[in-house]
């Protein structure tokens, strides 16, 4: 693998909380820059601690993370975690400010960044969330999937390379999420960033460029997600269920009929109606 085209390379990674038995024991994998990987695994096998590893907010206790081929440590942390944005579960915690304008400055003040550019940057992100009617908002004036927007454009406000999303969309509703996941597309459409989703949604899991799968403490498999979604006995170990349209064409595979990969859903109506008809 080339050094220079992955955003993180992990080499034998381990972590305990505690005396107790670690966590993550030997996790090596790498995760192209630019790409979008699922995390994937069963609950408590330690997606959260990766994440929180890979951003720099816990220290590995053996083996190596680099970011962008820049070894993860004491010294080198501070320069690196500017470089990755992290979303996570809940959107009320990430809630700072006492406005969305307010929450969105609230990292770049941070930065030390020149006033000009700080409202440039809160307006430019603001539109792209489409949340600029929101600015002058309380946090409890907004629904959830708002708050959760608010939260994305507050990271994507500081320009980070590398963006996590840790369950971001498991607490909204089904329209929040959808548009959520539209958000990630076009982040990862726009190639401006390296995407890490840790999710059970198969959904999400699809839209990705890869999985990785996490159980006892390594990496099980890390596979495209079509793998993935073929593979019953790992999808079981991984909780996930996989989208309707490859458990129909299972099915229909069972009763002897195959069909095409990557029809739309049209396609897949008008190929049943013709196998339905012509009998
Ligand atoms: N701060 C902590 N102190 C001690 N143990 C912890 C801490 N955080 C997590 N753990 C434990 O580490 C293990 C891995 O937790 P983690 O949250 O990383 O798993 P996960 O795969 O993200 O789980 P889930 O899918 O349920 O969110 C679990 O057994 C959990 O109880």
């Amino acid at each position: 693998m080339e050094e220079a085209g992955l955003a993180f390379e992990l080499q034998h990674v381990s972590f305990a909380y505690g005396p107790e038995r670690p966590v993550l024991s030997d996790v090596t994998c790498g995760i192209p820059r630019g790409s979008w990987v699922s995390l994937v695994g069963p609950n408590g096998c330690g997606k959260s601690t990766l994440a929180k590893l890979l951003g720099g907010l816990l220290a590995v206790n053996g083996g190596t993370i680099l970011v962008e081929g820049i070894p993860l440590n004491q010294e080198t942390v501070g320069r690196i975690r500017p470089r990755i944005g992290m979303v996570f579960q809940n959107p009320d915690n990430q809630f700072i400010g006492a406005t969305v304008e307010e929450d969105i400055a609230f990292g770049l003040e941070g930065r030390c960044l020149p006033r000009e550019e700080m409202t440039e940057r809160v307006q430019r992100y603001a539109g792209k969330l489409e949340i600029g009617h929101l600015l002058s908002k309380h946090p409890s004036e907004l629904s959830g999937g708002q708050k959760q927007r608010v939260a994305v454009a507050a990271i994507l406000a500081m320009e980070p390379g590398i963006v996590i999303f840790d369950e971001a969309s498991s607490m909204l509703d089904e329209k929040a999420r959808g548009e959520l996941l539209e958000i990630v597309r076009d982040m990862k459409r726009s190639g401006e960033y390296t995407i890490i989703s840790i999710t059970h949604d198969a959904e999400e899991i699809m839209a990705s460029d890869r999985a990785i799968v996490l159980r006892d403490g390594e990496v099980a498999a890390d596979l495209t997600p079509r793998e993935l979604f073929e593979d019953e006995e790992l999808l079981r170990s991984c909780r996930v269920i996989a989208p309707y349209r490859i458990r129909l064409e299972r099915e229909l595979r069972r009763q002897g009929i195959h069909l095409p990969p990557d029809l739309s859903e049209e396609e897949v109506a008008d190929t049943l109606w013709q196998l339905a008809t012509s009998k």
